[in-house]
């Protein structure tokens, strides 16, 4: 196992419940499995980070598609004022039972602690600082806590290891490879640029015609050889100059993904759950 992997495994032993951070526009890809393999059957909850960013409508099918593997699973927008403490709830809330048996069991009352996991970019430290700010971190110096290891105490019911669990995505499979370059999570040059230009194109005009349509003023039937004319219709709607008499296709996909990233587009999702 690497010591990544090791140093988290060490960690969840010490923690109530798992704060999986995902990203909402791919919340599947943006997922490194491995994490389920090391947090066993440590309860969860799954927060789908950047809902502002994601199309609502598919990412309450996600929702339900966690809940359907048994996983507690909520949205958030980091960016907006306080939202972070409907995590906080959610996680007192998931572990209620458990820590009223605690105290019906004599045991003393005690906070929950808790870890935050996540690949990167998906808002860990977005998280974490916010909590931080409002609250000293403490150096743990409890039983099984070692003195590097700082927690933030949140209030008497709440603790949270100042650390995240990082894990990098898995890019074996290029569908995921694609979906995680779209979501801005990785550098694009991961993938030969066209490929994802075409891919983007492709999936905006099955979902967000209408998107394609306000900003190119674009549409395309799939079946007709569409991939130059829509460089063209690109081209001509953004002014682009021709190079010696031919469309600039490296400038065409230069604004198309700076469009992208500016969120020219509106909310997108970049994947949906197989229901
Ligand atoms: N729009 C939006 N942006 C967010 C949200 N959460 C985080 N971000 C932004 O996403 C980017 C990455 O957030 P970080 O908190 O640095 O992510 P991280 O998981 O700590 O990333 P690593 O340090 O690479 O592991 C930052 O630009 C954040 O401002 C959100 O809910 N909505």
């Amino acid at each position: 196992m690497a010591k990544a992997e090791r140093e988290i495994e060490s960690k969840i032993k010490l923690i109530d419940i798992v704060i999986e951070l995902v990203d909402a526009r791919a919340p599947y890809s943006s997922k490194n499995r491995t994490f389920d393999r090391i947090i066993k059957n440590k309860p969860r909850l799954i927060v789908m980070t950047k809902k502002d960013l994601a199309d609502n409508q598919v990412t309450e099918l996600w929702i339900d598609a966690f809940k359907k593997q048994g996983y507690e699973a909520m949205t958030v927008n980091l960016k907006s004022f306080n939202e972070y403490k409907k995590i906080i709830n959610k996680c007192k809330l998931v572990l209620r039972e458990k820590m009223e048996k605690e105290r019906s069991r004599g045991l003393k009352p005690r906070a929950i602690r808790a870890m935050v996991i996540g690949v990167p970019n998906v808002g860990k430290s977005t998280f974490i600082n916010q909590l931080a700010k409002r609250k000293a971190a403490v150096t743990g110096n409890r039983p099984g806590v070692t003195k590097a290891q700082q927690i933030i105490r949140v209030d008497k019911d709440f603790e949270l290891f100042d650390t995240p669990g990082v894990l990098a995505p898995k890019y074996t499979d290029e569908q995921i490879a694609k979906n995680v370059a779209l979501i801005g999570s990785i550098k694009l040059d991961i993938l030969p640029r066209d490929d994802l230009f075409i891919y983007a194109i492709s999936y905006l005009n099955k979902y967000y015609p209408s998107a394609l349509k306000e900003r190119y003023d674009l549409s395309f039937d799939e079946q007709e050889d569409w991939v130059l004319p829509v460089f063209e219709q690109i081209a001509k709607v953004r002014h682009l100059k021709k190079v010696r008499g031919e469309t600039d296709y490296e400038r065409v996909m230069d604004l198309f993904f700076k469009d992208l990233f500016d969120g020219a587009f509106g909310s997108v999702s970049w994947e949906r759950p197989n229901v």
